[in-house]
């Protein structure tokens, strides 16, 4: 696999939101470390989410950032995407490998050391945990697993760990400190008053 970005940007699709904008933004500032999740909302049909993914992969290729799809493996395929991300409604992992082939990148939701190696071990290159802190951008969830959660994780994998949930640039120090490898966002760039600015601080905070 190639080398992985550890800033995770996924798409913000909810009514009113401004993907492409927010993307744009990002790109601009973290460039190649950035990786493009197109995620849409479970009511959106395959062309929506077809032509958003194509559109993003548009804005991604000058910066040589990649974009991954979430849960529509056949939609990353189609738009050629690096690859695709699969949680517990999803395919499961080893279907999800066998549709992406040996090379796409595959990453799987995990929040536990069992189930994140279990994911590993069938084909996963990198695990998104979480949700480590409390979000209002997803509902359902199970509580919030914190740094230690994601510590008992990274400590069962060799694979980068991408945390995820209610990430800020505040609490990235904690999460890195816990063997997260990188992280993913939704509100702390696209709820951001000044998406370019929320980009830069969090890749600051993941260089440090
Ligand atoms: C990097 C990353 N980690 C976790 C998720 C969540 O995936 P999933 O559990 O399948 O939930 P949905 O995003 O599909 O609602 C993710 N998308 N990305
Ligand atoms: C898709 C998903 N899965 C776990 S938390 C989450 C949403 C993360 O959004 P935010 O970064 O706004 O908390
Ligand atoms: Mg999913």
């Amino acid at each position: 696999m190639p080398s992985l970005g550890r800033l995770h940007l996924i798409t913000d699709t909810r009514p009113g939101r401004d993907p492409l904008t927010v993307v744009r933004a990002a790109l601009a500032v973290a460039r190649t470390d950035l990786v493009v999740q197109v995620r849409v909302e479970d009511s959106a049909t395959d062309r929506e989410a077809y032509d958003l993914a194509l559109r993003v992969l548009a804005l991604c290729a000058p910066y040589g950032a990649s974009c991954l799809v979430n849960d529509r493996l056949h939609v990353a395929l189609a738009v050629d995407a690096a690859g695709g991300h699969v949680g517990a409604d999803d395919l499961p992992v080893a279907a999800a490998r066998r549709v992406l082939g040996p090379t796409g990148v595959l990453g799987a939701t995990a929040r536990a050391p069992q189930t994140a190696a279990e994911a590993v071990a069938v084909g996963a290159n990198y695990l998104g945990v979480g949700p480590c802190h409390a979000t209002s951008t997803k509902s359902g969830l199970p509580d919030p697993i914190g740094p230690a959660g994601v510590r008992a994780v990274s400590g069962a994998v060799d694979v980068p760990v991408i945390a995820i949930g209610g990430v800020t640039a505040a609490r990235v120090p904690a999460l890195l400190a816990a063997g997260a490898y990188g992280v993913a966002v939704v509100g702390a760039i696209s709820g951001a008053a000044d998406p370019s600015r929320a980009t830069a601080e969090l890749l600051g905070a993941l260089t440090c």
